[in-house]
């Protein structure tokens, strides 16, 4: 096939742009899947005594033919050639990751996506950890440690370096190290599940299907403050700031907190209604049956709400549609599949066709990982509002407050509408430069007032570290026109001179999140850039197309009929209406529950 990229291809008439993203698609699935497994080398296992009709806890069995595909544990594949993945050396600090994320990153005032709201940013990050984490432990015997910045203020205390221990991994002979993912990479839910037997055995209440909940209603909270889930993963960082070793931090905050409850409170629900329907089933059918719901419904949720949210363009609106629905009216969808196996997909949409592999076992991609660095998002603070009327009440929590064990201050000491709501009116960040919140470049480890963590340049690192490619190599490898000066990446002028300011003319030295953040034009109404929008295209489809339950197994058999129907009659409008009951209107105020909700007047 021979592909003609086409730069602004959102400016092309709607069913042409169709066609041309879906020729991207195909384009990329010839050229961006990378096993990182030899031949001989996958774990082999099997799917005796498992009941292969429900998703199971780690993820086996879903592939029937390789039954360990996508389970926990196993590696990430890469979405550019094995070769290119080595791993930066000699260029790893280069430039100082701290001066990016001070310079280029760090934000002055905040800039808002005012076209989306902060669920927007809470949802993408509770998706993450279904699909994806390194892990929080991190190689305590393989450092990585570069100088701070002669002007760094953190000199004036004494520190000179940051040093954190890098990345868990596999090493080979002659071929580059590889990573594995301690979440099952199916889209499964798993962060609400569990990806192991022991944790999901704390989650179930083992009574009609139910996951638990405490008296209030929410989550439970274990003793380190967080809530009992399938994944509140903690994040470990060493730094030697004033030989501060063992620095121990973790990812959570109010808005996962928030999403865990709301998705826990739908699938027992599921279980409620699967019960009235079946009421001789006993606790492990009604639970199974009820995880595959929750779970289609959310991935559905994802890709024709949350989607079209943060990519505001017709296009896009459309084309995600067809990618759950397809093309066809419901009446003309009985006709025989006489199709090429695109345009079943385009024709029928993927849920309920054909698995496709391209060729590539399923996994997650490093390469895909690194394009949700999305830390921008954040907001400095949040004011929590009433949902009645939208005043604010007088509980304002900054980053260190609302994350971390804070996230319980936010969800328990409000009322959880008034949480919900907040997210539901107000903005997030904006993927941009400049507009990195502060205060994660100076996360505190709780009691050591001089442990410090910088995320800006943290996020930096880890891609050189992992071999993820810098931003013009990145292009190069995804399709896309690389940038032959600066000035082809960004049209706005400061940001030109912003990066010039930190690599110079030389273009290919621009890291990918720096690069990333700079670019534009967008397409109209996106919220990230169009380099990662061609990694989205190949990852999007194709966590879909490999999953035995939203292909050959989305059936009224495997389901039920309730179910089916439940997923096709909700969104997460609805979601929030059954869960949140005080805010069923609110969340109906739009037309998609990510953009902003109308204040009630
Ligand atoms: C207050 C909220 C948050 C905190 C405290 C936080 C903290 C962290 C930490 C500590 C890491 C690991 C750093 C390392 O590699 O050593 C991390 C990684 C990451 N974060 Fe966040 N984060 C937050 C919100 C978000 C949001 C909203 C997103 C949006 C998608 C996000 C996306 C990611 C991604 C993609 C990674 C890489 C994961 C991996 O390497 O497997 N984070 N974050």
């Amino acid at each position: 096939m021979v592909y003609i990229i086409i730069p602004n291809w959102w400016t092309l008439p709607l069913y042409i742009a169709l066609i041309y993203l879906g020729a991207t698609r195909t384009q990329l699935e010839a050229n961006n899947l990378y096993d990182t497994y030899v031949p001989g080398e996958f774990p082999v296992s099997t799917c005796d005594g498992i009941n292969t009709a429900a998703r199971t806890i780690n993820g086996v069995c879903n592939d029937l033919d390789t039954p360990g595909m996508g389970s926990v544990g196993t590696r990430f594949i890469r979405f550019v050639p094995i070769n290119e993945t080595w791993g930066e050396t000699d260029t790893l600090y280069t430039p100082n990751p701290r001066t990016i994320s001070q310079e280029l990153f760090k934000r002055q005032t905040f800039t808002p996506a005012t076209s989306i709201n902060l669920l927007a940013a809470a949802w993408i990050q509770f998706q993450t950890h279904d699909w994806f984490s390194h892990g929080a432990v991190n190689d305590p015997d393989n450092l990585m440690s570069f100088e701070l910045p002669a002007n760094d203020p953190l000199r004036a205390s004494g520190q000179t370096n940051m040093t954190l221990r890098r990345t868990l991994k596999e090493t080979h002979v002659g071929r580059p190290a590889t990573y594995n993912n301690i979440n099952t990479h199916w889209w499964d839910l798993s962060q609400v599940y569990g990806s192991d037997e022991a944790r999901h055995a704390t989650l179930r209440s083992y009574v009609d299907g139910k996951m638990k909940v405490a008296d209030d209603g929410l989550l439970p909270v274990g003793p380190n403050g967080l809530d009992i889930t399938g994944f509140n993963d903690n994040w470990y960082l060493v730094c030697d700031m004033l030989n501060e070793i063992n620095l121990m931090l973790h990812n959570r905050w109010a808005g996962l907190s928030m999403l865990h409850n709301i998705w826990t409170k739908e699938h027992n629900l599921v279980c409620d209604m699967l019960k009235a329907n079946n009421p001789t089933w006993n606790d492990t059918q009604i639970f199974d049956h009820a995880r595959l719901i929750t779970t289609a419904l959310n991935a559905k949720v994802h890709t024709v709400e949350w989607t079209p949210a943060l990519l505001q363009d017709e296009i896009l609106e459309v084309g995600m549609n067809v990618n759950w629905n397809g093309l066809a009216p419901e009446w003309l969808k009985d006709i025989p599949d006489i199709f090429t196996e695109q345009v079943a997909q385009a024709w029928y949409g993927i849920i309920g066709g054909k698995p496709d592999f391209a060729g590539v076992q399923f996994a997650h991609s490093e390469e895909f990982v690194s394009i949700y660095r999305f830390h921008s998002l954040l907001r400095d603070n949040i004011t929590i509002r009433n949902h009645v009327d939208g005043s604010n009440t007088a509980n304002t929590y900054n980053i260190s407050e609302y994350a971390f064990t804070g996230a319980q201050n936010v969800i328990r000491g409000n009322n959880f509408s008034d949480v919900v709501f907040t997210f539901g009116v107000d903005n997030p960040g904006a993927l941009i430069l400049g507009n990195y919140p502060a205060q994660m470049m100076s996360l505190n480890k709780p009691g050591a007032p001089n442990g410090l963590m910088d995320m800006g340049a943290i996020d930096v690192l880890r891609d050189r570290e992992r071999g993820v490619p810098r931003y013009n190599e990145f292009r190069r490898l995804f399709s896309l026109t690389p940038a032959k000066t600066m000035d082809d990446i960004s049209d706005n002028k400061d940001s030109v001179a912003a990066l010039r300011a930190i690599y110079g003319d030389d273009v290919e030295s621009v890291d990918l999140l720096a690069g990333d953040l700079a670019e534009s034009p967008r397409a109209t109404g996106f919220a990230f850039s169009n380099t990662q929008f061609q990694a989205f295209i190949l990852a999007a489809s194709r966590r879909l197309m490999t999953d035995r339950f939203f292909t050959t197994d989305y059936t009224a058999a495997v389901y039920t009929q309730p179910g089916l129907d439940w997923i096709k009659n909700s969104d997460f409008r609805a979601v929030i209406g059954r869960t949140v009951p005080e805010l069923n209107a609110s969340a109906h105020s739009v037309d998609n529950a990510f953009k902003p909700w109308v204040v009630p007047s």
